[in-house]
Protein backbone atom coordinates (compact mmCIF):
# COMPACT_ATOMS: atom_id res chain seq x y z
CA UNK A 1 0.00 0.00 0.00
CA UNK A 2 1.39 3.26 -1.09
CA UNK A 3 2.30 5.73 1.93
CA UNK A 4 -0.81 7.80 0.75
CA UNK A 5 -3.62 5.30 0.75
CA UNK A 6 -2.13 3.97 3.94
CA UNK A 7 -2.92 7.17 5.57
CA UNK A 8 -6.44 7.53 3.73
CA UNK A 9 -7.50 4.32 5.37
CA UNK A 10 -5.96 5.27 9.36
CA UNK A 11 -8.18 8.08 8.46
CA UNK A 12 -11.41 6.02 6.95
CA UNK A 13 -10.41 3.19 10.31
CA UNK A 14 -10.22 6.06 12.50
CA UNK A 15 -13.68 7.55 11.22
CA UNK A 16 -15.44 4.84 11.79
CA UNK A 17 -14.10 4.18 15.32
CA UNK A 18 -15.57 7.61 15.99
CA UNK A 19 -19.40 6.96 14.81
CA UNK A 20 -18.86 3.74 16.52
CA UNK A 21 -17.76 5.02 19.66
CA UNK A 22 -20.58 7.96 19.46
CA UNK A 23 -23.19 4.56 18.96
CA UNK A 24 -22.08 2.82 21.79
CA UNK A 25 -22.52 5.67 24.23
CA UNK A 26 -25.78 6.22 22.86
CA UNK A 27 -27.23 2.92 23.43
CA UNK A 28 -25.49 2.84 26.54
CA UNK A 29 -27.57 5.93 27.39
CA UNK A 30 -30.75 5.49 25.49
CA UNK A 31 -34.46 4.71 27.12
CA UNK A 32 -35.46 4.53 23.31
CA UNK A 33 -39.02 2.00 22.99
CA UNK A 34 -38.16 -1.62 23.05
CA UNK A 35 -39.36 -1.95 19.62
CA UNK A 36 -37.60 0.86 18.11
CA UNK A 37 -34.28 -1.52 19.46
CA UNK A 38 -35.74 -4.36 17.90
CA UNK A 39 -35.79 -2.57 15.04
CA UNK A 40 -32.32 -1.27 14.98
CA UNK A 41 -30.72 -4.10 16.19
CA UNK A 42 -31.99 -5.75 12.87
CA UNK A 43 -30.19 -2.71 11.13
CA UNK A 44 -27.20 -3.36 13.10
CA UNK A 45 -26.98 -6.70 11.42
CA UNK A 46 -27.32 -5.70 7.73
CA UNK A 47 -24.47 -3.41 8.36
CA UNK A 48 -22.07 -6.24 9.42
CA UNK A 49 -22.56 -7.69 6.24
CA UNK A 50 -21.42 -5.32 4.54
CA UNK A 51 -18.05 -5.73 5.51
CA UNK A 52 -16.40 -7.83 2.76
CA UNK A 53 -13.27 -8.58 2.06
CA UNK A 54 -10.34 -9.82 3.49
CA UNK A 55 -11.02 -10.80 7.08
CA UNK A 56 -8.00 -11.13 8.93
CA UNK A 57 -6.48 -14.42 10.84
CA UNK A 58 -6.43 -14.21 14.50
CA UNK A 59 -2.07 -13.35 14.50
CA UNK A 60 -2.48 -11.16 11.13
CA UNK A 61 -1.45 -7.85 12.60
CA UNK A 62 -4.07 -5.24 10.65
CA UNK A 63 -2.61 -3.36 7.74
CA UNK A 64 -2.83 -0.14 9.45
CA UNK A 65 -0.75 -1.09 12.01
CA UNK A 66 3.07 -0.69 12.99
CA UNK A 67 3.94 -3.45 15.20
CA UNK A 68 5.22 -3.91 18.42
CA UNK A 69 6.62 -0.45 18.45
CA UNK A 70 3.95 2.01 16.89
CA UNK A 71 0.54 2.45 16.02
CA UNK A 72 -2.41 -0.29 17.03
CA UNK A 73 -5.82 1.38 15.35
CA UNK A 74 -7.65 -1.61 17.14
CA UNK A 75 -6.51 -1.47 20.33
CA UNK A 76 -9.13 -1.35 22.92
CA UNK A 77 -6.92 1.06 24.74
CA UNK A 78 -5.49 3.98 22.33
CA UNK A 79 -7.00 2.51 19.04
CA UNK A 80 -8.72 5.16 17.25
CA UNK A 81 -9.97 2.40 15.24
CA UNK A 82 -11.57 0.58 18.58
CA UNK A 83 -15.64 1.21 19.35
CA UNK A 84 -14.64 -0.07 22.63
CA UNK A 85 -11.04 2.42 23.54
CA UNK A 86 -11.82 6.03 25.12
CA UNK A 87 -9.20 6.15 22.87
CA UNK A 88 -6.30 7.24 24.77
CA UNK A 89 -3.85 9.73 23.46
CA UNK A 90 -0.23 9.31 24.84
CA UNK A 91 2.49 11.41 24.71
CA UNK A 92 6.37 10.65 25.25
CA UNK A 93 7.66 12.90 28.25
CA UNK A 94 11.38 12.88 29.35
CA UNK A 95 10.56 10.50 32.50
CA UNK A 96 7.86 8.43 31.01
CA UNK A 97 4.02 8.04 29.20
CA UNK A 98 1.53 10.90 29.60
CA UNK A 99 -2.04 9.98 28.74
CA UNK A 100 -5.27 11.80 28.41
CA UNK A 101 -8.35 10.72 28.13
CA UNK A 102 -12.39 11.06 28.90
CA UNK A 103 -14.31 8.07 29.35
CA UNK A 104 -18.27 7.69 28.95
CA UNK A 105 -21.29 5.90 30.60
CA UNK A 106 -20.35 2.59 28.14
CA UNK A 107 -16.93 2.38 30.30
CA UNK A 108 -19.22 2.83 33.73
CA UNK A 109 -18.33 0.21 36.23
CA UNK A 110 -20.41 1.81 39.62
CA UNK A 111 -22.93 4.49 38.22
CA UNK A 112 -21.64 7.36 37.38
CA UNK A 113 -17.67 6.20 37.64
CA UNK A 114 -15.27 4.01 35.57
CA UNK A 115 -15.15 0.78 35.38
CA UNK A 116 -12.28 -0.61 37.68
CA UNK A 117 -10.65 -2.84 34.69
CA UNK A 118 -10.80 0.28 32.45
CA UNK A 119 -8.53 2.04 34.78
CA UNK A 120 -6.41 -1.36 34.96
CA UNK A 121 -6.33 -1.72 30.97
CA UNK A 122 -5.46 2.09 30.51
CA UNK A 123 -2.29 1.96 32.79
CA UNK A 124 -0.98 -1.70 31.92
CA UNK A 125 -1.19 -0.08 28.09
CA UNK A 126 0.70 3.18 28.80
CA UNK A 127 3.21 1.48 31.39
CA UNK A 128 3.41 -0.89 28.36
CA UNK A 129 4.32 1.79 26.12
CA UNK A 130 6.77 3.12 28.89
CA UNK A 131 8.45 -0.42 28.78
CA UNK A 132 8.98 0.62 24.82
CA UNK A 133 10.11 3.49 25.02
CA UNK A 134 13.40 2.08 26.84
CA UNK A 135 13.94 -0.45 23.45
CA UNK A 136 12.22 -2.92 25.86
CA UNK A 137 8.28 -4.04 23.86
CA UNK A 138 7.26 -6.39 26.80
CA UNK A 139 4.17 -8.18 28.16
CA UNK A 140 2.65 -8.12 31.75
CA UNK A 141 3.14 -10.46 33.70
CA UNK A 142 1.88 -8.56 37.21
CA UNK A 143 -0.19 -5.43 38.13
CA UNK A 144 -1.26 -4.40 41.28
CA UNK A 145 -3.63 -1.67 41.23
CA UNK A 146 -5.12 0.15 43.85
CA UNK A 147 -8.16 2.11 43.66
CA UNK A 148 -8.13 5.53 45.85
CA UNK A 149 -10.57 7.30 44.67
CA UNK A 150 -13.57 6.06 42.33
CA UNK A 151 -12.66 7.85 38.54
CA UNK A 152 -15.82 10.48 37.34
CA UNK A 153 -16.77 9.48 33.85
CA UNK A 154 -17.01 12.62 31.83
CA UNK A 155 -14.09 14.28 33.56
CA UNK A 156 -10.33 14.81 31.42
CA UNK A 157 -7.96 12.71 33.16
CA UNK A 158 -4.25 12.46 33.12
CA UNK A 159 -2.75 9.17 33.55
CA UNK A 160 1.14 8.79 34.09
CA UNK A 161 3.52 5.41 33.81
CA UNK A 162 7.39 5.45 34.43
CA UNK A 163 9.81 3.23 34.41
CA UNK A 164 11.26 2.38 37.91
CA UNK A 165 13.67 -0.62 37.43
CA UNK A 166 15.10 -2.63 34.48
CA UNK A 167 16.92 -6.14 35.57
CA UNK A 168 17.78 -8.00 32.52
CA UNK A 169 14.61 -8.75 30.19
CA UNK A 170 12.03 -7.55 33.66
CA UNK A 171 11.12 -4.40 34.02
CA UNK A 172 9.12 -2.45 36.55
CA UNK A 173 6.87 0.41 36.17
CA UNK A 174 4.73 3.04 38.06
CA UNK A 175 1.72 4.43 36.95
CA UNK A 176 -1.23 6.70 38.19
CA UNK A 177 -4.88 7.95 36.95
CA UNK A 178 -5.42 11.24 38.10
CA UNK A 179 -7.97 14.09 37.09
CA UNK A 180 -6.07 16.62 34.53
CA UNK A 181 -7.03 19.11 36.29
CA UNK A 182 -5.40 18.25 39.61
CA UNK A 183 -2.99 15.41 38.84
CA UNK A 184 -1.38 15.37 42.82
CA UNK A 185 -4.87 13.68 43.38
CA UNK A 186 -4.53 10.56 42.25
CA UNK A 187 -7.63 8.49 42.16
CA UNK A 188 -5.72 5.11 41.21
CA UNK A 189 -2.42 4.13 41.63
CA UNK A 190 -0.49 0.80 40.11
CA UNK A 191 2.89 -1.06 39.65
CA UNK A 192 3.47 -3.65 36.96
CA UNK A 193 6.19 -5.95 36.49
CA UNK A 194 6.84 -6.63 32.35
CA UNK A 195 9.11 -9.31 31.13
CA UNK A 196 10.28 -8.46 26.97
CA UNK A 197 9.95 -11.83 25.85
CA UNK A 198 12.98 -13.30 24.12
CA UNK A 199 13.25 -13.62 20.84
CA UNK A 200 12.43 -16.77 19.91
CA UNK A 201 9.43 -16.85 22.10
CA UNK A 202 8.30 -13.35 20.85
CA UNK A 203 8.42 -15.15 16.66
CA UNK A 204 6.27 -17.88 18.30
CA UNK A 205 3.89 -16.03 20.39
CA UNK A 206 3.32 -13.09 17.04
CA UNK A 207 4.17 -15.13 13.92
CA UNK A 208 2.19 -12.15 12.36
CA UNK A 209 5.42 -9.46 13.00
CA UNK A 210 7.65 -9.84 10.67
CA UNK A 211 11.40 -9.02 10.28
CA UNK A 212 11.43 -8.56 14.39
CA UNK A 213 14.88 -8.09 15.95
CA UNK A 214 14.96 -8.01 19.35
C1 LIG B 1 7.50 -10.14 17.62
C2 LIG B 1 7.27 -8.89 18.51
C3 LIG B 1 7.59 -9.10 19.94
C4 LIG B 1 7.22 -7.95 20.81
C5 LIG B 1 7.24 -8.30 22.23
C6 LIG B 1 6.00 -8.07 23.00
C7 LIG B 1 5.24 -6.85 22.60
C8 LIG B 1 3.87 -6.96 23.21
C9 LIG B 1 3.10 -5.74 22.97
C10 LIG B 1 1.92 -5.80 23.91
C11 LIG B 1 1.10 -4.58 23.85
C12 LIG B 1 0.86 -4.06 25.23
C13 LIG B 1 -0.42 -4.53 25.80
C14 LIG B 1 -0.39 -4.27 27.25
C15 LIG B 1 0.26 -5.42 27.97
C16 LIG B 1 -0.39 -6.61 27.89
O1 LIG B 1 -1.69 -6.75 28.03
S1 LIG B 1 0.39 -8.12 27.76
C17 LIG B 1 -0.85 -9.41 27.93
C18 LIG B 1 -0.88 -10.01 29.31
N1 LIG B 1 0.32 -10.72 29.60
C19 LIG B 1 0.59 -11.96 29.13
O2 LIG B 1 -0.22 -12.58 28.48
C20 LIG B 1 1.94 -12.51 29.47
C21 LIG B 1 1.92 -14.03 29.74
N2 LIG B 1 3.25 -14.47 30.05
C22 LIG B 1 4.05 -15.00 29.10
O3 LIG B 1 3.64 -15.29 27.99
C23 LIG B 1 5.50 -15.20 29.46
O4 LIG B 1 5.67 -15.14 30.85
C24 LIG B 1 6.41 -14.11 28.82
C25 LIG B 1 6.02 -12.71 29.30
C26 LIG B 1 6.29 -14.17 27.28
C27 LIG B 1 7.87 -14.34 29.21
O5 LIG B 1 8.27 -15.54 28.66
P1 LIG B 1 9.82 -15.81 28.30
O6 LIG B 1 10.36 -14.80 27.35
O7 LIG B 1 9.89 -17.24 27.90
O8 LIG B 1 10.49 -15.52 29.68
P2 LIG B 1 11.26 -16.53 30.61
O9 LIG B 1 12.59 -16.80 29.98
O10 LIG B 1 10.37 -17.67 30.98
O11 LIG B 1 11.41 -15.61 31.90
C28 LIG B 1 12.25 -14.48 31.96
C29 LIG B 1 12.25 -14.02 33.40
O12 LIG B 1 10.94 -13.48 33.73
C30 LIG B 1 10.33 -14.26 34.77
N3 LIG B 1 8.93 -14.48 34.41
C31 LIG B 1 8.48 -14.76 33.16
N4 LIG B 1 7.14 -14.90 33.20
C32 LIG B 1 6.75 -14.69 34.49
C33 LIG B 1 5.51 -14.70 35.15
N5 LIG B 1 4.35 -14.90 34.46
N6 LIG B 1 5.47 -14.45 36.48
C34 LIG B 1 6.63 -14.21 37.18
N7 LIG B 1 7.86 -14.19 36.59
C35 LIG B 1 7.91 -14.44 35.27
C36 LIG B 1 11.07 -15.59 34.81
O13 LIG B 1 11.06 -16.15 36.12
C37 LIG B 1 12.48 -15.18 34.40
O14 LIG B 1 13.15 -14.62 35.52
P3 LIG B 1 14.73 -14.94 35.76
O15 LIG B 1 14.82 -16.42 35.81
O16 LIG B 1 15.45 -14.33 34.55
O17 LIG B 1 15.03 -14.24 37.06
Amino acid sequence: MSSEDLELRREAVAGLGRELRALMETVARTETPTEVLQELAGEVKRLEARFTGHRRERSEIPSVDVFPFGLRMYSPATGHGSAFAPPLEIEEREDGYIGRCVLGVAHEGPPGYAHGGMSALLLDELMGWACAAKGLPAMTIALDVRYQRPVPVELPLLLRAEVTGIEGRKITVDGTVAPESDPDAVLVAAQGRFVAPDLERARSLFPGAKNYQA
